[in-house]
């Protein structure tokens, strides 16, 4: 069923508005921000229209921001039409700007309402069905990485689109989240596969070497320099090229790179000649590089160069089922390397694994996991051996009542087939639930049912 919230506090409008739609479309209306929250946690609408001037604040658009923001953090996928007056075009791309999807003018015009509205519903339905169809693809396909949530899966399905081409990409994301893994994967799916990957860190390397260990020196460029060395870029050449915390790159050096990304010739410390590269680019940063420009660290002709595409890596803890997967995977992995095969997780480890926040994401993990290997006891790995502790995540930020059971729900089942070694009748009785039920379960979470990793 259609479901659509209008957020308008005059009861004038509120009525004509709700006569533009057909029985089809449940309609609820609210006058203020409380009573638009109440009902967007109760109804969980596809499309909402917003009307910017609310109270206390109705000849402004303070309250109608804020309720925006607060509407998109907690149901993001929900379509918010703003609605404001004639003359008010640059709150209308503000709006734009913050996540809504679209907007409507002042006064009332029931056939292009009821057009905007049905577009967005549209477009909420095709989003859903694209989801369901990620959700159906099971495990990431590319070599190395192990995902299992709906974010990665997309992430894989773009570095599969955009590694034959050689766009410039731009990797963000918190550290440990695994950008490297994914510009090698960029890498390894293109033509360059048989040609070097270099990677630099530019955070790693003192202001004053950087320059000429990314682009070389000739012989006697400076003292010590007894004989000339290519330098990153060259070494890559018809290859890829890795700038690693590229948000870390002092500013003069950045002009240099910039002038390479132009003209796709390097010029050696100490040379006049230049020499023609053939590189593909990838850079990444856990900075936020939209703030390194305002504080004018970073050059925003440089920012545009190297984010002809970019990808927002999510944490881990933003990834619905991906800790689980990866601590297991790590747990093969890394028992095998440590000569400690055939471990499993304990229901508290498994527990554990799933609530806690992961600050430090896949490259803590990997530390947690392999001093949890060399701790255990027989063959069982505990949360104490995880050094995590048992505690209960807290349900911050759901939505509404449903969003927390169905949360509860899939880490419970998540954790009885972890702990029966995906024994379906023993998961079942864990759980209390008939065979049928848990298959029901996992159809409907597609939760894997088999301890087959979902990728690797
Ligand atoms: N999805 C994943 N599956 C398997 N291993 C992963 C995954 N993500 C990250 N890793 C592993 O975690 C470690 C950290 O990943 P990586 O170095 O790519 O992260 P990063 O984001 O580049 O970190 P930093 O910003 O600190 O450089 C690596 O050993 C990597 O192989």
């Amino acid at each position: 069923m259609k479901r659509l919230l209008i957020v308008e506090d005059d009861p004038g409008l509120q009525s004509q508005m709700r006569w533009c739609f057909s029985d089809q479309i449940e309609v609820s209306v609210a006058a203020d921000r409380d009573s638009a929250l109440a009902a967007l946690r109760r109804m969980e609408p596809q499309v909402i229209t917003l009307d910017l001037g609310l109270p206390p604040d109705a000849g402004g658009a303070s309250e109608g921001f804020a309720l925006l923001e607060e509407i998109l953090r907690l149901a993001p996928m929900t379509k918010v039409i703003v609605v404001t007056g004639r003359e008010d075009k640059e709150n209308a791309v503000k709006a734009i700007g913050m996540g809504a999807s679209d907007f409507y003018q002042k006064p009332l015009d029931a056939d292009i309402l009821t057009f905007v509205v049905n577009r967005a519903f549209r477009l909420a339905e095709l989003e859903q069905e694209n989801r369901e169809l990620i959700g159906q693809t099971n495990g990431a396909s590319i070599k190395g990485i192990v995902a299992a949530s709906p974010e990665m899966m997309e992430i894989c399905r773009t570095i599969e689109k955009v590694a034959p081409t050689d766009v410039t990409t731009l990797i963000t994301g918190e550290t440990g989240t695994g950008k490297e893994l994914l510009a090698r994967a960029l890498h390894d799916l293109s033509h360059r596969t048989d040609q070097p990957f270099a990677a630099i860190n530019c955070a790693a390397i003192p202001e004053n070497l950087l320059e000429s260990e990314l682009f070389g020196f000739e012989k006697g460029s400076f003292t010590g320099a007894t004989q000339a060395k290519k330098g990153k870029i060259e070494s890559a050449n018809g290859g890829t090229l890795f700038l690693d915390e590229i948000g870390d790159m002092p500013m003069a050096l950045q002009a240099k790179l910039l002038r390479f990304l132009q003209e796709r010739v390097v010029d050696r410390v100490g040379s006049v000649k230049p020499v023609p590269v053939d590189v593909r680019v990838v850079c990444a940063t856990h900075r936020n590089v939209q703030e390194l420009i305002t504080q004018g660290e970073f050059r925003e002709d440089l920012y545009y160069r190297i984010s002809e595409i970019t990808l927002d890596v999510p944490a881990l803890r933003e990834r619905d089922g991906d800790a689980l997967v990866i601590a297991q995977s790590l747990l093969k992995s890394l028992g095998k390397q440590l000569d400690r095969q055939n471990l499993s997780f304990s229901e508290d480890a498994v527990q554990a694994i799933t609530s806690y926040a992961w600050p430090g994401n896949v490259r803590e993990m990997i530390n947690k996991v392999k001093r949890a290997i060399i701790m255990a006891d027989g063959k069982r790995v505990s949360a104490g051996d995880l050094q995590l502790s048992t505690g209960e995540g807290e349900p911050v930020n759901q939505l509404n009542l449903r969003q927390v059971r169905e949360q509860a729900e899939k880490q419970a089942i998540r954790q009885a087939l972890h702990c029966t070694s995906f024994n379906m009748s023993q998961a079942s009785r864990l759980l209390g639930v008939t065979r049928p039920t848990l298959y029901n379960l996992t159809d409907k979470y597609r939760i894997e049912t088999s301890a087959e990793s979902p990728a690797s």
